[in-house]
């Protein structure tokens, strides 16, 4: 399980520029091999919390703990997948997948064969030797979906990972996600700006709201799984609209505008 806090995040003055109050007294808890997604206008602190959560930013006040273990850094119980797939460009398909074991210093013939076997789930058995160049966005950021999943990592952590992929495309990759979600039980959570993408995909979906960061509200998704055709259940159609109403009234304050720091 993951908790988080009374978490908050103040980016210090630079230059000019004022301190900005990016989250602001968050708490959370995320259950073990729960799909959470995160929703929220632009500038309200997702990709704030992602990264704090994979260890690469550090806060100002607050505890986060993982399974009990307070988050000090990044850590092997943790993998990325990002919106720009950040493949090793060089590196061959396998190469990019079989990397993180290598880092962790998985015997060659082990890591080979475990990173192949990811491959073959994500679809791409055929193209192993292939440069991420040589491949669409779509069989990219599966390269980047089996490069996490390899690592069997606790929680997997996702900011807008379909968001550069076209609609259909988009949508194989999140059936696709769920389907491996199901098959590798793991806590994901998600960053999107897509209401569909956080209904669709999420046992719940928390909507933060901007300037200071805050949890504005946590939604329940109780769709049933697999949810194919899930759009057709007026249950969708009530939460993507609530959350629209909310989202909605946010534009009203300030949106994406930096949070200042008051004492
Ligand atoms: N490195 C940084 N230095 C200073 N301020 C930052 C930095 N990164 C983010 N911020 C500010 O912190 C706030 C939250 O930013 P963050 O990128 O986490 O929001 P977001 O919800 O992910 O936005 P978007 O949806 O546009 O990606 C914003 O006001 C942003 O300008």
């Amino acid at each position: 399980m993951i908790s988080i806090t009374n978490l908050t995040k103040i980016y210090p003055a630079r230059g000019d520029a004022e301190p900005v109050l990016a989250i602001d007294d968050l708490s959370l808890s995320v259950a073990e091999n729960e799909f959470l997604t995160v929703l929220g206008p632009s500038g309200c602190g997702k990709t704030t919390l992602l990264k704090i959560l994979a260890g690469l930013v550090p806060w100002n006040t607050g505890e986060i703990t993982i399974d009990g273990v307070p988050v000090d850094g990044p850590g092997d119980d943790r993998a990325m997948v990002f919106q720009s797939f950040a493949l090793l460009p060089w590196a061959s398909v396998l190469d990019n997948v079989a990397f993180g074991l290598m880092l962790r210093k998985v015997p060659r013939a082990e890591r080979y064969e475990q990173a192949r076997a990811m491959i073959r789930t994500v679809g791409l058995a055929r193209f192993e030797k292939s440069l991420p160049r040589e491949l669409s966005g779509g069989m990219q950021q599966r390269v980047g979906l089996a490069r996490a999943m390899v690592m069997r990592p606790k929680v997997l952590l996702m900011d807008e990972p379909f968001s550069a992929l076209d609609e259909q495309t988009r949508r194989y990759m999140q059936e696709e996600l769920l389907g491996m979600w199901e098959a590798h039980k793991t806590t994901v959570i998600f960053i999107t700006h897509s209401m569909e993408e956080a209904v669709f995909l999420g046992d719940r979906v928390v909507l933060l709201e901007p300037s200071p960061g805050r949890l504005h509200k946590i939604y329940d998704v109780p769709l049933a799984r697999p949810r194919h055709d899930v759009e057709e259940d007026p249950e969708f159609g009530r939460i993507t609209s609530e959350l629209w109403r909310q989202i909605r009234a946010m534009s009203t304050v300030d949106v994406g505008a930096p949070a200042p720091v008051t004492s």
